[in-house]
């Protein structure tokens, strides 16, 4: 059978946000395939049951069925905006729903059928003027400069399309959920003068008629996300700081009680780049998704007790449940993705005519005695290997097939191993492991690395001569930093790269989180900059010019302080490029990120040519 290609890229085609269906055995879900004409990722509503053929709904995203499951909300653009869209599903064309200006987010109905909650953006924004900023919080990656312009709760009509604007205020509100009897509305909200120095986030509660909203959590919890389930209003929020796993709480006014589920694990609820989903009820149980070694896995909590569910093979992105049935989507070593409803699959979308390489687990010992888990992909013959980092910190490979790295897969095929390792502060280890690098950037982790290299060169998986690094984000930070520190790497790929921690604490639009929580402390020895005039590894920088979180100036920065020093140095920016481009951005950006990683190893480790 033949192996994968880059030119795969085009023929993936990755499910998302599974919705059951009210009263039926079928799955809505959103599919996302990448295509050449007009370089642009294309998504689409597919509707997947037992026994029959999925077929396509419509294009756009963000599938939400009304409680009697006759019609589907769904967002798609219209002239440039996403609007909520109404399709009937005994006939008819989606007809559209809000004329939001800024456009609107993802559809939450009224029990009664009547309304539509969302969230969306509001204001003015005048492309021409000047942007003053009186918080740090003035810009954000994937948006950029947000210009005055704030996230509000709206409601619409789903009858006349009439909209009402159901919050107000200098300050951002997402995530409307409706009470069991249609009269409130909650969600969640840092309304705090200086909600961009002091970590803040809370649950608030209005009357979908209108109002002042109230505050129903305590500051000492960080809400991200809320819920109305089964009558209960719960929560997904840190406790004691920002860096920590997310749990869930239950709220009432001004109380929460976490929800023990007895497991030391993140709760996953959710979020680009990242798996998971918002919890729901089964049943009467609260079913959630976990990270747990590397996978993500799916826990339903009877009484006290959690128990896994599903197939523990499987790593999950995405549920959902209603009327009793339970739906997800799984990725396996075979399949970026496939939708399931209760453990059946419903669709084959694995590339069955390609022979894909299986990542296999293995833990190594750090010097310290902590144990990291790694996933290697590709013979393991004494051969070259490119150490693969994530991003986050908090971030987690899995040990499944994704649609991103598909330059794991072609590497395996010329003879290159593919180290993805979970160094301490990746997620699914525990929340010490996930906070066991904080304000020890490098200093603290570096040695999982090279532990696990140095098993690896001992026990003849890898050649130490071909040894290479890559990572993205964090893993583009580490790369940096290892160089710095270490002449064992023929080749360094980092991307989305973080150099200078002093210069990315001002301009990251989470560079005040980074300095003062990531790396509080002295930033000296965690700044790849600091020993920039150590690096000798050739070295290639993936950039995304439009990045907020990770600004092009880090990858500048590291350009320019290895040129001078006449390293071989090469920077490549991805014009309008976010820092999620690699996941998210135009496909022929996606496809020369993975084309360049692979021509710079051959090109820089002898013998691997081919
Ligand atoms: C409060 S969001 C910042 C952290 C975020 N975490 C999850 O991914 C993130 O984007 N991390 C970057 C690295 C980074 C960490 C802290 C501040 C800026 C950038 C990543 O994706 O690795």
């Amino acid at each position: 059978m033949p192996r994968l290609t880059l030119d795969d890229l085009y023929r993936l085609a990755v499910p998302s946000d599974p919705q059951v269906r009210p009263g039926g055995a079928a799955v809505a879900y959103t599919l996302t395939s990448a295509v050449r004409d007009g370089d642009e990722n294309v998504s689409e509503i597919w509707l997947a049951a037992p026994g029959a053929e999925p077929r396509r709904l419509a294009t756009g995203t963000l599938p939400r069925w009304s409680p009697d499951g006759r019609t589907l909300a769904f967002v798609r653009p219209v002239d440039g905006k996403p609007q909520i869209h109404l399709l009937p599903m005994d006939g008819g064309e989606p007809r559209v729903l809000t004329a939001a200006p800024l456009g609107a987010g993802a559809a939450a109905w009224s029990p009664d059928g009547q309304e539509i909650a969302y969230g969306g953006p509001h204001g003015a924004p005048d492309p021409h003027a000047p942007v003053v900023a009186d918080r740090l919080d003035y810009k954000a990656d994937g948006s950029g400069l947000l210009r005055g312009i704030t996230m509000q709760v709206f409601v619409v009509d789903a009858a006349s399309g009439e909209s009402r604007r159901l919050t107000e205020g200098d300050y951002h509100a997402d995530g409307p959920s409706w009470s069991p009897d249609g009269r409130q509305i909650v969600f969640t909200a840092s309304m705090e003068p200086d909600r961009d120095l002091v970590p803040s986030g809370a649950v608030y509660v209005v009357d979908a008629s209108g109002g002042e909203p109230k505050r129903l959590t305590t500051p000492d919890v960080v809400c991200v996300a809320a819920w109305w389930l089964d009558g209960q209003v719960v929560a997904a929020a840190l406790e004691g700081g920002p860096v920590g796993h997310t749990r869930l709480f239950a709220v009432g006014q001004d109380r929460q009680e976490e929800i023990d589920t007895g497991l030391d694990r993140n709760i996953m609820i959710g979020s680009p780049a990242y798996p998971g989903a918002p919890p729901r009820r089964l049943d009467g149980d609260l079913v959630f998704c976990v990270r747990d070694r590397g996978f993500t896995h799916l826990y339903r909590l009877r009484g006290t007790t959690a128990e896994k569910i599903g197939d523990p093979e499987l790593s999950v992105s995405g549920m959902h449940v209603c009327d009793g049935r339970l739906a997800y989507v799984a990725a396996s070593p075979y399949s970026a993705g496939e939708v399931y409803l209760d453990g059946e699959r419903l669709t084959s979308l694995a590339p069955a005519d390609l022979e894909l390489h299986v990542p296999r687990s293995r833990t190594f010992v750090a010097p310290d005695g902590t144990e990291v888990e790694g996933f290697l992909t590709g013979p393991g013959d004494g051969g070259p290997l490119l150490l693969d980092i994530h991003g986050g910190p908090h971030n987690a490979w899995a040990p499944v097939f994704d649609g991103v790295h598909l330059y794991h897969q072609v590497l395996a095929s010329r003879g290159w191993t593919v180290l993805a390792l979970n160094p301490r502060a990746s997620d699914g280890y525990g929340e010490a492991f996930y906070t066991a690098a904080q304000g020890g950037w490098g200093v603290a982790d570096a040695q999982d690395f090279h532990a696990a290299l140095d098993e690896l060169v001992a026990d003849g998986t890898a050649d130490p001569e071909r040894l290479a690094v890559t990572g993205y984000s964090y893993g583009g930070y580490m790369t940096c930093y290892l160089t710095a520190h270490t002449d064992r790497f023929k080749a360094a790929i980092p991307g989305g790269i973080v150099s200078d921690l002093t210069s990315m604490a001002g301009t990251s639009d989470a560079g005040y989180y980074l300095k003062m929580w990531e790396c509080s402390g002295d930033m000296t020895p965690q700044s790849p900059l600091t020993r920039a005039g150590r690096v000798t590894t050739p070295t290639l920088i993936l950039h995304g010019e439009n990045d907020d979180r990770c600004p092009v100036g880090q990858a500048e920065q590291w350009f320019a302080a290895l040129r001078e020093r006449e390293v071989p140095v090469r920077l490549v920016r991805y014009p309008g490029g976010s820092h999620l481009f690699i996941v998210q951005g135009r496909p022929s950006h996606r496809y020369d990120y993975n084309e360049r990683i692979i021509a710079w190893l051959e090109q820089w480790v002898s013998g691997s040519q081919n």
